[in-house]
């Protein structure tokens, strides 16, 4: 029997073919030759079997040649979660990743970041990533901005305009010894917050919210994140931040707050650890903070790109998910130098298998796990799991549309394979060129409505320039 929700809503479309998802209990669950609908509201009205076509057809009221039906090497997967992100510093994506965390901060991230005054420039940027992002799969994302209320504001405009679910978060520093300027007054910090949060809010976009966002410890003096935690507290808001990425940094800590047991408990101490709360990196946490994490509900984002890149260490995975602690991917642009999940999620891998080339007898985590991680598990780590990250009735369409085989794409299938084996092929060597469409609460944000980059006036302007070039009037 089909699982169905009882809605006014209509139906929408309704797709047929193979649909790969996790749930808590199984890490990969297949459905093939599933049908599933999803209604006017943008939430999956049912899942059932292509033998029930035409009992879902009279009982939800679609006609049978509506249905969409897939082809043999393609299947649906729910969109990534990507939770950690740094949207403002996307531009440098790729470069800038021969120094350790501190100095990487004060040679290349906060001059970078202080550019985002001029709101022509965080335009340029937060339009990229927003399409480059929800082109490579991420439908959920959650986002570092800069100090700016202003430019925040924009990437949640942006986000909101090309239909990506988002957490946008004003970055709060008000310390900051390496690059003097890129800081702000603790009033400044609070006010702006507060204008921030309560600007994003009053917009009512359906899928883009504010997250109260401390830099990290050694950025904020204790009186600021103790008016952050209560911020997040009266609101009822998101949180996230960094924590125990790199040694030094960890050290840097403990002398700068050092009433703190630990680097968790000068986060805990300012209401900063809840249910809502999500904390990038995580490498050096101790078991005891790792309890701290599971009784507060708090989440860590696993960056495992940036923590190579920028040699800050590798996370024990299994060691978090053993503590029963939430866990999802981060892509950490531009510590992580790939804006593509699929890339958090074969440096998960790798970082896994390194674990385990230094101790065999460590449990390595599998494929089918990590999809779980950046699928449902992001979705957890984001309290954003009744929403999105797996294919459950009731909950918002966040799909992919991948095609294994699709033109020009990157891997070749010498035979007919069976869906695991597929979404394995896809998950290790697939990239943008397999992901056909990308739907966001039902609606399909991928491909892009607009050509790919005519958005912007820049590009408009160049657009017509060139056009007047070679067809003189
Ligand atoms: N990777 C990373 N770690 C941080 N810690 C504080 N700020 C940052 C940042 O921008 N990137
Ligand atoms: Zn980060």
């Amino acid at each position: 029997m089909a699982h169905a929700h009882r809605t006014t809503a209509a139906i929408s479309h309704v797709f047929r073919g193979t649909f790969i998802h996790s749930t808590q209990k199984t890490a990969v669950q297949i459905l093939e030759d599933a049908l599933l609908g999803v209604n006017a509201e943008g939430k999956i009205a049912f899942i059932g079997t292509g033998v029930d076509l035409h009992k879902l057809a009279q009982a939800f009221g679609f006609s049978p040649s509506e249905v969409t039906q897939l082809t043999q090497h393609e299947f649906f997967m729910p969109g990534m979660v990507d939770t950690h992100i740094h949207a403002s510093q996307y531009s440098y994506a790729g470069t800038a990743l021969d120094l350790p965390l501190l100095q990487w901060l004060n040679t290349y991230t906060f001059p970078v970041e202080s550019r985002f005054k001029d709101l022509d420039f965080a335009n340029r940027v937060y339009t990229r990533v927003v399409k480059r992002t929800l082109r490579n799969g991420t439908t959920t994302a959650c986002y570092f901005a800069t100090i700016h209320s202003d430019a925040s504001l924009l990437l949640g405009q942006i986000a909101n305009d090309f239909g990506q679910r988002a957490l946008v978060g004003k970055v709060c520093m008000d310390r900051n010894e390496g690059v003097k300027h890129y800081k702000e007054t603790i009033q400044e910090s609070q006010e702006e917050t507060s204008r921030f949060i309560a600007e994003l809010l009053n917009k009512k976009y359906p899928l883009v919210k504010p997250i109260v966002t401390p830099r990290f410890a050694l950025s904020c003096t204790g009186a600021l994140l103790g008016q952050l935690g209560a911020i997040a507290k009266n609101n009822n808001l998101h949180i996230q931040s960094h924590i125990s990425e790199n040694v030094e940094e960890v050290n840097l800590v403990k002398e700068l707050f050092p009433e703190s047991e630990s680097y968790t408990d000068v986060y805990h101490r300012h209401n900063l650890l809840t249910d809502k709360t999500v904390m990038a990196h995580g490498c050096y946490l101790s078991d005891k903070e790792l309890d701290l994490f599971r009784e507060t509900g708090a989440s860590v984002s696993h960056c495992p790109n940036s923590n190579i890149a920028l040699c800050s260490g590798l996370l024990d995975v299994r060691n978090v998910l053993n503590h029963k602690v939430k866990l999802g991917l981060g892509t950490d642009v531009a510590g992580g130098y790939s804006a593509s999940m699929l890339d958090a999620v074969r440096r998960t891998l790798d970082t896994s298998k390194v674990l385990t080339i230094q101790d065999p007898e460590y449990n390595t985590l599998t494929f089918e796990e990590v999809f779980r991680l950046a699928t449902l598990g992001g979705s957890q780590a984001l309290s954003l799991d009744d929403q999105t990250g797996n294919f459950e009735v009731g909950k918002d369409f966040d799909a992919l549309r991948v095609n294994v085989a699709a033109p020009g794409a990157p891997i070749d299938l010498i035979q007919c394979e069976e869906p695991k084996i597929l979404l394995e092929k896809f998950l290790n060597l697939g990239d943008d060129r397999n992901i056909v469409e990308v739907f966001v609460a039902g609606r399909m944000v991928v491909p892009f409505t607009e050509p790919v980059d005519s958005c912007t006036a820049e590009s408009k302007s160049l657009r017509s320039l060139h056009l007047s070039t070679q067809h003189p009037t």
